[in-house]
């Protein structure tokens, strides 16, 4: 790890000014910035002006050798308290004070930043701190949540469950047609079926962008469950990223004055009233604090617990429905987990204290990794439903143009956020659940900024442990080893009987994973053929997988279009080695004496009992021989053939009869022979329901078959 960690992470070798041999290694700058030789060479190698130059290095500080404390992210940081505070700032609010030969700037709320003792951050000649210039990054219009009903805060419960309702059961209905072969006029065909699927995929974003908050938080994360939904649902709902509307600036102003207890202009010198962002579950404003320091309020939508209380309880009637109904694969998925999973992250992502608190640890556990930024959180603005952070502006990661417009260096990009992912997953264990691009974005120096901190997962120490061994069983394309790690780790749920499910891992690890390197498969087709294997197997896919396997799918996308040169395995060769290495270790000692020993009993069993064995095969043989011995086989797939065979021929019986006795019924009911009508109608009826009922055991054999 130290090695991966060095070869990437050593601040001072990437330092621009450094290679140039024109600074001491990791100096430590305060006061002295604006030292004239520094001045003169930051002007004559990349001409930046003065006053500029000299604001970079105000604000650039990352990290410093002081035994000052620190705050979070580096920056040396002092608590003032509060009636200190209220004493500088009832003469006025006095900003720029000198404390210990330090510049210190207080926010007027309790806190302040002293900046002293710093290193320079890491600098790419053309742009300078794009926090010091001037707000650049393009406003967009954001369409207003006006029009919506979800919007108003007195909307009524009643009304709100009516129209939950109403759209499950037109979904419901809409699958049951694009499912079933005879909804199909002019006779079914793949194609047909497919440009159905679509459409209800569209339908169904659009409903749930009228259905709001709630509904689009939960289709965002139903995108990643491709192991659940079929694929043009989870495309179409991975575009509600940027569909959704923005509330008024009164709201969002009225909302932070009663969150934060006082008003805007107290709490900031400026806000600006048009946000950046709009997302599903609040919209981010950018403001500057009365210190001068550029920051973002993240607020969050007015009245959304009212809403994901009513919503939650709709949505666990539906889980129990989708959990009784065949349709939705009832018995094999766990709808009622996968809701409470789903009201667990809904409610904690409206927790904007927890946000601040997996930021903070985030920030942590990045804090030897130079390249990694995590906006600092300023504890003093934020409360449970308004988050404010440090403005750390970037240039979002799928943005090639401005990606190459600035220098950047395409390939280090792709690197680092897939070795930034993998040191979440194998080292720290605590990672970003939504790595989206418009979550990731670059810095002027290069470095790789993360956003949102509302949707984090965890992997226990256990859990890295049974992952390590699952991994050590790939690795040996040993399949039994892989269930067995599967089954530990509740990704496999044991059944009697586990052959086909070991056939299925046997043929991705024999087919699916080989890799030459000029048939290198992607994560994403790995991933999509793994979700295939697993579908009516007894797989339960974890949300914590799930997420992992999503999001390095989404980073090795964005790798690819990043540079396509881009090798995940190449990336990811040092890690894979160390851990193997890791593996072998612990097999040092007691775990090697037991597989020894195992292996020892192993083959004295088999060398005692082998004679007796062979034996009994010639007996067996001769027997066969001599006539003495019959074998009856059941081709027990054949019997199940012939059986569905003779419920779609009563099926075609029925057909016939129910359409004959309805023809009869219309003809005798057009003449006035109503008695014969009604008794041909009920005729019909009887034999539609025999038809629906042999469907259903056809249907049932079908998915019989594919479970074992
Ligand atoms: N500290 C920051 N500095 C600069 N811009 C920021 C900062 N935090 C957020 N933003 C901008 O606001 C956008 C939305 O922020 P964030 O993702 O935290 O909001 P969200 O409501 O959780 O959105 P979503 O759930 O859709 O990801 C980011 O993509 C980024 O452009």
């Amino acid at each position: 790890m130290a090695a991966i960690l060095a070869s990437h992470g050593c601040y001072c070798r990437d330092l621009q000014f450094m290679d140039h041999g024109k600074a001491a290694d990791c100096l430590s700058f305060s006061g002295s910035i604006s030292s004239d030789k520094f001045q003169n060479v930051a002007r004559q190698e990349y001409g930046l002006p003065a006053a500029n130059r000299f604001l970079r290095f105000q604000v650039n500080v990352r990290q410093t050798e002081s035994s000052e404390k620190l705050g979070t992210n580096g920056r040396a940081a002092k608590m003032v308290s509060t009636k200190e505070v209220m004493r500088s700032k009832s003469s006025s609010i006095n900003m720029g004070e000198r404390v210990n030969g330090s510049k210190q700037v207080v926010n007027g709320y309790g806190a302040s930043l002293v900046k002293r003792n710093t290193v320079p951050a890491l600098v790419t000649p053309k742009i300078k701190d794009s926090k010091d210039l001037p707000f650049t990054e393009e406003l967009k219009v954001l369409t207003s949540d006006e029009g919506f009903s979800w919007a108003n805060d007195n909307y009524n419960s009643l009304q709100r469950t009516i129209d939950v309702w109403s759209f499950v059961l037109s979904l419901r209905v809409r699958i049951l047609f694009d499912s079933e072969k005879w909804a199909y006029l002019g006779g079914f065909t793949e194609d047909k079926q497919k440009n159905r699927r679509q459409k209800t995929a569209s339908w169904l974003r659009e409903k749930v962008l009228q259905l709001g908050p709630t509904f689009i938080k939960l289709g965002q994360l139903s995108s990643t469950r491709s192991d659940l939904f079929p694929r043009e649902y989870v495309d179409e709902l991975a575009k509600l990223q940027d569909r959704v509307p923005a509330f008024s600036p009164k709201k969002a102003r009225d909302f932070i004055e009663k969150e934060l207890g006082a008003p805007i202009d107290l709490l900031f010198k400026e806000f600006e009233d048009r946000p950046i962002a709009a997302a599903s579950l609040g919209q981010v404003h950018r403001a500057v604090l009365h210190n001068g320091e550029k920051i973002v309020v993240k607020v969050q939508r007015p009245g959304l617990k009212k809403l994901f209380d009513i919503d939650l309880r709709n949505l666990k009637l539906i889980a129990e429905y989708f959990q009784r109904s065949e349709t939705f694969g009832g018995p094999t998925r766990d709808w009622i987990g996968i809701y409470e999973e789903c009201a667990t992250i809904l409610y904690q992502e409206i927790d904007y204290i927890n946000e601040g608190k997996n930021a903070d640890r985030f920030r942590r556990d990045f804090r030897n990794v130079k390249w990694v930024r995590v906006p600092l959180v300023f504890w003093d603005y934020t409360a449970t439903k308004v988050l404010t952070l440090e403005y750390v502006p970037g240039v979002k990661i799928n943005k090639l143009d401005m990606i190459d417009a600035r220098g950047y260096d395409r390939s280090q990009i792709s690197s680092r956020a897939i070795e930034s992912y993998l040191i979440q997953i194998l080292k720290t264990g605590f990672f970003h659940a939504d790595p989206h691009p418009g979550n990731l974005a670059i810095d002027v120096d290069g470095a790789l900024i993360y956003y949102d901190f509302g949707m984090m997962g965890e992997i226990k120490s256990f859990t890295r442990e049974r992952l390590l061994d699952l991994f050590y069983a790939v690795y040996e394309k040993d399949a039994k080893k892989v269930m067995q790690s599967l089954i530990e780790l509740e990704a496999l749920q044991p059944t009697g009987d586990m052959s086909s499910v070991r056939r299925s891992v046997q043929f991705f690890l024999d087919n699916l994973l080989s890799q030459t390197p000029d048939q290198e498969q992607t994560l994403s087709t790995i991933g999509e053929d793994l979700f295939a294997i697993a579908t009516d197997q007894p797989f339960r896919f974890p949300s914590t997988f799930t997420f992992v396997i999503r999001a390095f799918s989404t980073l090795e996308g964005i790798g690819y279009t990043l540079d396509p040169e881009f090798s995940f395995v190449k990336i990811a060769a040092p890690y894979a080695q160390e851990l193997l290495d890791l593996k072998k270790n612990q097999q040092n000692g007691t775990q090697l004496v037991e597989e020894i020993r195992r292996q020892a009993n192993d083959a004295r069993t088999y060398t005692i009992s082998m004679p007796y064995r062979i034996q009994r095969i010639e007996e067996f043989v001769k027997q066969l021989e001599s006539g003495d011995l019959k074998l009856r086989v059941r081709v027990l797939e054949s019997e199940r053939a012939a059986r569905k065979a003779t419920i779609l021929q009563m099926a075609t019986i029925y057909t016939v009869l129910g359409g004959t006795l309805l023809n009869v019924g219309i003809t005798f009911s057009s003449q006035g022979g109503q008695v014969i009508a009604n008794g041909s109608f009920l005729g019909a009826g009887v034999f539609l329901t025999l038809l629906l009922r042999s469907m259903q055991r056809v249907r049932k054999l079908d998915k019989f078959e594919k479970m074992i």
